[in-house]
């Protein structure tokens, strides 16, 4: 049996974790099954992230009417961006591998539990008194055969001439505003009639609205059956009304929502304790129920958010290396949806703020205040705050609209210092920058609250 400083089983973003413990002149062991770098580099934020960039440009073209520019797009060259992707996504694993440093053992494998302290790896037993689980999530599985996940595109072997895509999360939203761009007959099969079902009503309305002019949507409709035949799906369609609708598509896609790897770690030779949902249960400071074991990002099934997954790998290594007593309390998880529209959020939304009886006041800001935001030519962007009327404290910020993700970190830097939003108001801007549309809003939410005082 090999003793270790620590084990981690899972590289994803717990790789770099490795390699900065191994820089401590401590002994790791990194457990991979796949390719380091794990969901995000892999198959998720980053391969998805570069196909939106094209997304963008085309999506900038085609509106350039608006403008008083005419121009047509001649030619996509879906091979050359494909191959662009794939072979970034080719990369990855070599460019993790070549960060880690001598200290880091790496073993190519499914690592599973034998006790709390015992993880064996290809028929080797290594043993830790500190074992870190990061596991991640995958996909759930496509409810007929042949059709396709996230995973599935990242590399992409085929490129399709018509995508069916099923969901109305961040991954369906995300890929349908991608291969709709890129000129790929895209249909998005949404079971209810929402889309982003978590974003608040507002910006869930305003998405909607504009989303649907660039998207084909079907509401209220399920896949009721789906048979793969010479090359492409024949679809059939039951919607809420019980009429059929049927039609082929080359590729169908469930982004369905994702589930947590637990199951391979076979915690059943441990104390370690997993939740009704299948994710492993953590007290404040990342500890499983079995002493030294810990578990962080993804697979604690909390925020399934890259920075939400750093964030607490480096907190953990605050714990373990550099004594940090107190424990990681997340008061804000902004997030992002990369589709157009963009969307940022962060906090509460305007439904969880009344359910939570907070006595706060809601403000809603068109950017249309801002010269840069005119000069867009587009009416929809806005900024809603939702802030607490007695101690101003910003409960929520959600935005849509061109770089909101960009944009919301102005706010985010208020909350993380010193939550006031009249900082926002008394802060120097420079004009007329898109950010300068944070002005009027908060001015407005000041003069709301203090009328109501
Ligand atoms: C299409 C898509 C787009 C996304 N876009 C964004 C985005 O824009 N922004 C954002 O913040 N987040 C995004 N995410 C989410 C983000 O990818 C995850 O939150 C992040 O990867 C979590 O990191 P992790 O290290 O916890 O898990 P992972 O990255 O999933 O890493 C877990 C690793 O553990 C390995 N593993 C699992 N079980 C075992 C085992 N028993 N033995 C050995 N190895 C094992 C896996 O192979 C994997 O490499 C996206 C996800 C997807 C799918
Ligand atoms: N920009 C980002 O930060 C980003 C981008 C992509 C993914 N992610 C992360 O990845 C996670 C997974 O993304 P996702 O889009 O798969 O999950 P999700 O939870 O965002 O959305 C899943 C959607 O599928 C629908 N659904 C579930 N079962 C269904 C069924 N049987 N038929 C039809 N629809 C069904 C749900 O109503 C929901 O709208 C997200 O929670 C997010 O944290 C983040």
């Amino acid at each position: 049996m090999k003793t270790y400083d620590t084990i981690i089983i899972g590289g994803g973003r717990a790789s770099s974790l490795a390699k900065k413990i191994g820089a401590l002149g401590k002994k790791v062991a990194l457990i991979e099954k796949s390719s380091l770098g794990g969901t995000c580099a892999n198959r998720g934020c980053v391969p998805s992230k570069l196909l939106i960039g094209y997304a963008d440009v085309i999506r900038n073209i085609q509106a350039s009417e608006r403008h008083y520019i005419s121009s047509k797009i001649e030619n996509i060259n879906l091979k050359e961006i494909f191959e662009d992707n794939n072979s970034f996504i080719n990369s990855v694993d070599e460019s993790y591998k070549s960060r880690l440093n001598e200290n880091v053992d790496l073993y190519r494998g499914v690592g599973y539990f034998l006790s709390n302290n015992v993880v064996e790896i290809n028929n080797e037993k290594l043993t830790s008194e500190k074992i870190i689980i990061a596991t991640g999530t995958s996909p759930k599985e496509p409810l007929f055969e042949g059709a396709w996940t996230s995973d599935d595109i990242f590399p992409l072997k085929k490129i399709p001439s018509s995508i069916s895509i099923v969901g109305s999360g961040f991954i369906a939203c995300e890929l349908a505003n991608v291969f709709n761009a890129l000129g790929i007959k895209t249909k998005l099969l949404v079971r209810g009639d929402e889309l982003l079902s978590n974003e608040d009503e507002d910006i869930q309305e305003t998405f909607k609205k504009e989303f649907s002019q660039n998207i084909d949507i079907e509401f209220n409709t399920t896949v009721k059956d789906a048979k793969y035949k010479d090359d492409s799906f024949e679809i059939i369609l039951e919607n809420k009304d019980k009429s059929i609708k049927k039609y082929k598509s080359e590729a169908l896609l469930y982004a369905i929502g994702r589930e947590s790897n637990a199951k391979s770690l076979k915690l059943e030779n441990t104390d370690i304790e997993i939740d009704d949902r299948g994710y492993i249960k953590r007290d404040d400071f990342f500890e499983t129920k079995a002493k030294g074991v810990y578990v962080v990002g993804d697979a604690a099934g909390e925020y399934m958010l890259q920075h939400a997954a750093a964030y607490e790998m480096n907190y953990l290594y605050k714990i373990l290396f550099e004594d940090k007593k107190e424990p990681l309390n997340f008061k804000y998880m902004p997030h992002a949806v990369f589709t157009s529209p963009e969307i940022a959020s962060v906090g509460l939304t305007q439904k969880q703020a009344q359910e939570k009886n907070l006595d706060f006041v809601v403000s809603k800001t068109s950017w249309k205040a801002s010269a840069k935001a005119q000069a867009m030519k587009i009416d929809y962007p806005f900024t809603k705050f939702i802030v607490d009327k007695n101690s101003y404290e910003i409960l929520g910020c959600h935005m849509i609209g061109p770089q909101s993700s960009t944009m919301i970190h102005q706010v985010l830097t208020v909350m993380y210092i010193d939550n006031d939003i009249r900082h926002l108001k008394e802060m120097l801007y420079i004009h007329p920058a898109l950010s300068e549309t944070l002005l009027p809003a908060a001015i407005n939410t000041i003069k709301d609250i203090e009328k109501r005082k």
